[in-house]
């Protein structure tokens, strides 16, 4: 069955070049895992003591301010990095779109590049030759398709890396927030193909600032805050706890329509 466990798992990252007269002046900072400097070299610890197991269906979303370990969190579950002290095991074909230009050619036309993409994405190349029409409709490039990657402006790249990200079927999907970061217009467009590559997917863990999308994809959280997981539990209770006030308040009609809630009336002021 597709799965994640991780038991006890830590990631530090030994700094060795990091100016350590001024880390003894301990500046006192907000965001970032700890700063261990205990041993010759500065260490980073970006994840601390983490255990958690995900399972088929979960969709998880990670919360959590600057430098809290979510990236971190997302590459150890992808098995990019290993724990330092501890496990974690994968079990289960990975997604990892963490970067949307990862696996793009500048040189290569943007129909070579969505071949390309979806065989680092998981996918075989029979799989992609029939799904290679309905991203070129999705991204509404055009004759740019047949022209190299290097000519497309900052939007055009994300448009063919979106439509290739929504067309595969992963077992395990990890999505990092960078995702969110495309026009309002074009999101809205990507959206409904977003929920139903979620809903395709084994599992889910999404890494996002977003309350509306978190809404949208995840049903679960994880409050990570110092490389630490502060909080595990319902989408709503997390993002409650994390921001001080009901998330449903802040969203907007068409999103509380789309999810079937009612949009509770204001009544606290809180605030990350
Ligand atoms: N490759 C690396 N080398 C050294 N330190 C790193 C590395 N990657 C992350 N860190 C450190 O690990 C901590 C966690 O970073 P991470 O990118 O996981 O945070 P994040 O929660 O994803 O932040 P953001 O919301 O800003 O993307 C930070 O203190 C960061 O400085």
């Amino acid at each position: 069955m597709t799965s994640i466990e991780v038991r006890n798992a830590y990631v530090d990252f030994p700094i060795f070049d990091a100016k350590s007269r001024s880390l003894k002046k301990k500046v006192l900072g907000k965001v970032g895992g700890r700063i261990g400097t205990e041993s010759k070299v500065p260490v980073i610890e970006a994840l601390h003591d983490i255990t958690l197991s995900v399972r088929s269906g979960d969709r998880v979303g990670l919360v959590g301010h600057n430098g809290a370990g979510k990236s971190t969190l997302l590459r150890l579950l992808s098995g990019i990095y290993e724990p330092t002290r501890g496990t974690a095991l994968i079990d289960g074909r990975v997604a990892p779109v963490f970067d949307l230009g990862v696996g793009m050619d500048q040189e290569i036309s943007g129909y070579e590049n969505i071949m390309v993409r979806g065989l680092y994405l998981g996918m075989t190349r029979k799989q992609m030759e029939k799904r290679v029409d309905d991203i070129a409709e999705f991204t509404e490039l055009g004759d740019y398709l047949s022209m190299p990657l290097r000519t497309y402006s900052t939007g055009m790249r994300v448009r063919l890396a979106l439509g290739v990200v929504t067309s595969i079927d992963p077992e395990i999907l990890l999505l990092d927030e960078g995702i969110g970061a495309v026009d309002a217009r074009f999101l809205n467009k990507a959206r409904d193909r977003l929920v139903d590559l979620v809903k395709r997917s084994g599992l889910l863990v999404f890494a996002s600032h977003q309350d509306d999308l978190l809404l949208e994809l995840c049903t679960s959280a994880v409050w990570m805050d110092e490389g630490r997981m502060k909080m595990h539990g319902s989408l709503r209770e997390v993002l409650k706890a994390y921001k001080g006030k009901d998330p449903y308040e802040n969203i907007s009609p068409q999103t509380a329509a789309r999810l079937g809630v009612e949009k509770p009336v204001s009544a606290s002021k809180g605030g990350e």
